[in-house]
């Protein structure tokens, strides 16, 4: 029989605030507690709490993928208009394939939530077998982010080597066309 390997998620909150201990970072808990009702397979997560900018994010990343080998990172933060919002542009630097569908989607569903929504960068891609999407900030964001793209990220995981996850039918019907 085969063994059920521990899928790795990271988890990146990208805030100067938070960072330097103004507020508490509520984003990467919220992140964390939302995969844990979710995914039922076995995962283990790290969590970071790293300071706005492109370098910042684009070194995290990179250490996390090629270094540590997760299977996913989650990014929460820094993906919008303010000049130290560079989330996207550190991401976007060490992809090697983006998948804009990601962002075009988190921005039409939070349209639902706030006419801000737009105001959001946020992208995803893949990183070797890493793949990576952004978030908002907001950790009011955070569910209904995760709700309205994580059907396709199994699948995802699947098609570029990746680990293996299955999710809690009743709370997100995992989607894996026929091939
Ligand atoms: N990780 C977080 N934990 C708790 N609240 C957060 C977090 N990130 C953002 N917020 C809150 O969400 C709202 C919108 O976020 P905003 O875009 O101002 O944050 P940010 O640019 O990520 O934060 P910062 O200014 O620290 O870099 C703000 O009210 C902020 O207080
Ligand atoms: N679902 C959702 N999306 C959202 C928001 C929100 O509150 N909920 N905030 C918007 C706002 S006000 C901004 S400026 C951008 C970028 O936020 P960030 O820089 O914290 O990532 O996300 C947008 N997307």
């Amino acid at each position: 029989m085969e063994t059920q390997q521990t899928t790795k998620i990271a988890i990146v909150t990208v805030s100067d605030r938070a960072s330097r201990g103004e507020y508490p970072d509520l984003g990467g808990p919220e992140i964390e507690a939302w995969l844990r009702a979710v995914i039922t397979t076995p995962f283990e997560t790290a969590l970071r709490l790293i300071p706005d900018g492109r370098d910042s994010v684009s070194a995290t990343l990179a250490a996390l993928c090629d270094e540590d080998g997760v299977d996913l990172i989650l990014t929460t933060g820094g993906t919008g208009p303010s000049p130290r919002d560079e989330t996207p542009e550190g991401t976007i630097a060490i992809l090697h394939k983006e998948l804009p569908g990601f962002g075009e989607q988190l921005r039409r569903a939070s349209l639902q939530q706030t006419p801000t929504a737009i105001l959001s960068r946020q992208t995803a891609g893949i990183r070797g077998k890493t793949l990576i999407v952004n978030l908002p900030g907001n950790p009011a964001s955070i569910r209904l982010s995760l709700n309205t793209v994580f059907a396709a990220v199994p699948y995802c995981l699947d098609l570029i080597g990746a680990g293996r996850i299955e999710t809690d039918p009743t709370r997100i019907a995992s989607f894996r066309p026929a091939r």
